[in-house]
């Protein structure tokens, strides 16, 4: 029995950050996918491992299951439909389990995502011997919300198989999962998320299960529909940072300042509120597409400066501001900042050429531009080897 399921990346149009604190942010998925499957060996194989294969990254991992059953005390009450957080006693346990395994030291960050692989896994599947591949399609670490979408992948094929909620084995091709599972498989990822980010407002989780455009306050989502065809460059800087401290970083700064981090997330707020309004609000011509693109443009330019005040910008990023400045574009920081991927809107009205321009451009400062679809499908799931 082999089940797999894809989750897509993420883009924040606005509010990433101050979302942590309380702020409303705007996210979109985008089509670029992590991949996980899952197969149970059959039982006359007599196999006792439990395999995970990270294939892009060339990483193999295995344990016994007869081990992992013994050093590990399962928390009491963790149930696959009763998602659960991960106690300090299991992380210490899961931790030693995976440094066992001697990362390579360029590699070391992935000891995170293990670590939520083995939770996730024993939580929802207990001790079965099984095989897990993960492929992904998105840079790791780089703001598009690769750890989400990892957690959402290996929580689908978990919950797919955990014999708990009902499915039909014969769908053929990629479907979606009803709501009651859609919402289970985010709560796990989030979860999952919360043992690589430390706290994770949940926002890359949610819109990596449901797609679209989401408008994120406290732990609630509200869907948006967009009246507008919206175009990004994405430009990967390529510059290596960690979620997890940037969001450490800012609550710091937000303890040494109070006052005025909390007029900074408010003003994030009022901007992602008034950019959810834009992009949904009718436009009847051309001049109306340009009119709301220019807002948007303005309202990205001040959410980038409120990045810049929380401390997340960098040389990189603020390289590309000023390069897509030169030809009037706009452009913000995605995720948690610090290096990784930068946003910038280009406008309906604009050329090719110009575009091909910008891109060149920034390609020979040795970053990397992406093109990706916004606002698409959310978690889908496939049983057996078909596409
Ligand atoms: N395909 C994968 N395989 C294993 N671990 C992964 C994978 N994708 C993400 N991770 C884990 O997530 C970490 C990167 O997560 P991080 O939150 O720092 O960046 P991101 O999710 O790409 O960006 P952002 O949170 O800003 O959107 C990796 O170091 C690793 O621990
Ligand atoms: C930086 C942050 O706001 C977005 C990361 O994509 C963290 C979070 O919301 O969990
Ligand atoms: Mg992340």
């Amino acid at each position: 029995m082999e089940v797999r399921a894809r989750a897509p990346g993420k883009i924040i149009l606005a509010g990433e950050h101050a979302v942590v604190h309380g702020s409303t942010a705007v996210a979109a998925s985008i089509d670029l996918y992590t991949y996980a499957s899952l197969h149970f060996p059959p039982l006359s194989d007599n196999d006792d491992t439990l395999k995970l294969e990270l294939k892009d990254l060339d990483l193999e991992f295995s344990w016994s299951v007869k081990k992992l059953k013994k050093t590990f005390p399962v928390d009491s009450g963790c149930i696959p439909l009763s998602p659960t957080a991960c106690s300090p006693e299991s992380f210490r346990i899961i931790a030693a389990l995976v440094r066992e395994h001697n990362i390579p030291e360029a590699k070391i960050g992935l000891a995170a995502g293990v670590t939520a692989f083995l939770w996730l896994y024993t939580c929802i599947l207990g001790f079965k011997p099984a095989k897990v591949i993960i492929t992904s399609e998105l840079p790791l670490g780089s703001g598009l919300g690769s750890s989400a979408s990892f957690c959402v992948s290996l929580s689908a094929v978990f919950i797919a198989l955990s014999g708990t909620v009902n499915l039909d084995l014969n769908n053929k091709g990629w479907f979606t999962f009803g709501d009651n599972e859609l919402d289970l498989v985010n709560k796990w990822a989030f979860e999952g998320e919360r043992l690589i980010h430390g706290k994770p407002s949940g926002i890359d989780n949610t819109v990596s299960t449901f797609g679209n455009m989401i408008k994120f306050r406290s732990g609630a989502l509200t869907r948006i529909k967009s009246s507008m065809l919206l175009k990004m460059l994405i430009t990967n800087t390529k510059v290596g940072r960690n979620t997890k401290a940037l969001v450490a970083s800012v609550a710091e700064r937000k303890l040494r300042h109070p006052d005025a981090m909390t007029a900074v997330f408010n003003a994030v707020d009022s901007i992602s509120n008034k950019l959810a309004t834009i992009i949904e609000s009718p436009a009847v011509d051309e001049i109306a597409i340009t009119e709301k693109e220019v807002i948007l443009e303005e309202l990205m330019e001040m959410n980038q400066g409120l990045l810049q005040c929380m401390g997340v910008s960098h040389a990189s990023i603020e390289t590309v501001i000023r390069t897509t400045l030169k030809y009037k574009l706009s452009t913000k920081l995605t995720g948690a900042g610090g290096g990784g991927c930068v946003l910038t809107l280009l406008p309906t009205i604009l050329s090719k050429t110009i575009v091909d321009k910008v891109k060149a451009e920034l390609e020979s400062c040795g970053y990397q531009c992406l093109t990706a679809a916004i606002g698409g499908n959310g978690l889908q799931i496939c049983f057996g080897g078909s596409s």
